[in-house]
């Protein structure tokens, strides 16, 4: 086989207008989206289109309409998708991986699928990528005797398979406990000094912790992308606490010291208190940045 050369860009994903539709709903609608290396968190309630965004990210859903180039390269071409799907890894939601398989043998098979031909490095590589997400010990047992953190960690393994140039991760943290948690940052770190990490998430904390850019997708659509700290700061001076219930407020809730939190256009005289990263995301998911 032929390979071209691989095409090094600073943009590993540029998205324009990129729309899919189910039916009469548009999951992902009119998103222009240019990522270059670090990892970029997409933040959105459910049903805002993160996981349809991935998957299209990832090859495995074709856009609708709207323009994708991924890797330096057009996905919609065969031969340059073969090249695209060799150096992305991708982590599904809820991915359903062979139960009668052991963790070796489903990486085996992925890196098989990527057409890594080379038996000796496929062994060498499907055990360093299971010895990272803590699965060494495990990898000859079959997945079904695995706790559901562990099936996660496994199918982290084949997403880190080749430690490709573009990793998209579909709510990676799902099932891992705190201390697996704090090893997937790091994991993702160091995936991000090679290239882009793109992953979908609900816990603002991860984003705070670990992306250098966030996405905030709402109804299929991108309403804020910036830095973290560029989120906060669409909330600084819009957070104010009270004894009681503000009903001017656009979201009021009870902290645990019992007083209420409120965003919005704050009273005079409010008691205006720092703004954080969820307050940033819930103004931004409201549609008030
Ligand atoms: N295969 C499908 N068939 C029909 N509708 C779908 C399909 N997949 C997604 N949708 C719809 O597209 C919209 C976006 O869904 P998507 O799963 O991309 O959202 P999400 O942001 O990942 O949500 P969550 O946070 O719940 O995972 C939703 O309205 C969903 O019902």
């Amino acid at each position: 086989m032929t390979e071209t050369a691989p095409v090094r860009t600073a943009l590993t994903v540029e998205a324009t207008g990129l729309v899919k539709r189910y039916g009469r709903t548009a999951a992902v609608d009119g998103i222009d989206l240019a990522v270059g290396p670090g990892v970029l968190g997409l933040l959105g309630p459910n049903g805002a289109g993160k996981t349809t965004l991935l998957r299209m990210l990832s090859t495995v859903l074709a856009p609708d309409s709207g323009s994708l180039r991924l890797l330096g390269r057009d996905p919609g071409v065969p031969q340059e998708r073969v090249e695209v799907r060799r150096r992305l890894g991708y982590l599904p939601q809820n991915p359903r991986l062979y139960p009668s398989f052991t963790p070796l043998e489903l990486v085996d098979y992925v890196a098989v699928l990527k057409e890594h031909t080379d038996v000796a490095w496929r062994r060498r590589e499907c055990t360093r990528v299971l010895e990272s997400v803590g699965m060494g010990d495990r990898m000859h047992h079959r997945i079904r005797t695995l706790s559901g953190g562990m099936q996660q960690r496994v199918a982290l393994a084949a997403a880190l398979l080749g430690s490709p140039e573009l990793l998209l991760l579909d709510e990676p943290a799902t099932g891992l406990d705190p201390e697996q948690r704090l090893e997937l940052r790091s994991l993702l770190a160091t995936s991000a000094q090679r290239g882009t990490v793109v992953l979908s998430t609900h816990n603002t904390g991860e984003v705070a912790a670990l992306c250098h850019r966030v996405a905030v997708m709402r109804e299929g659509r991108v309403w804020f992308l910036g830095t973290p700290a560029e989120l906060i700061a669409t909330a600084e001076g819009r957070v104010w606490e009270s004894e009681d219930p503000d009903p001017t407020a656009l979201r009021t809730w009870m902290t645990a010291a019992g007083t209420y939190r409120h965003i919005g256009a704050p009273p005079a005289g409010a008691d205006l208190v720092a703004a954080t990263l969820d307050d940033g995301y819930l103004l931004v998911s409201a549609g008030h940045q």
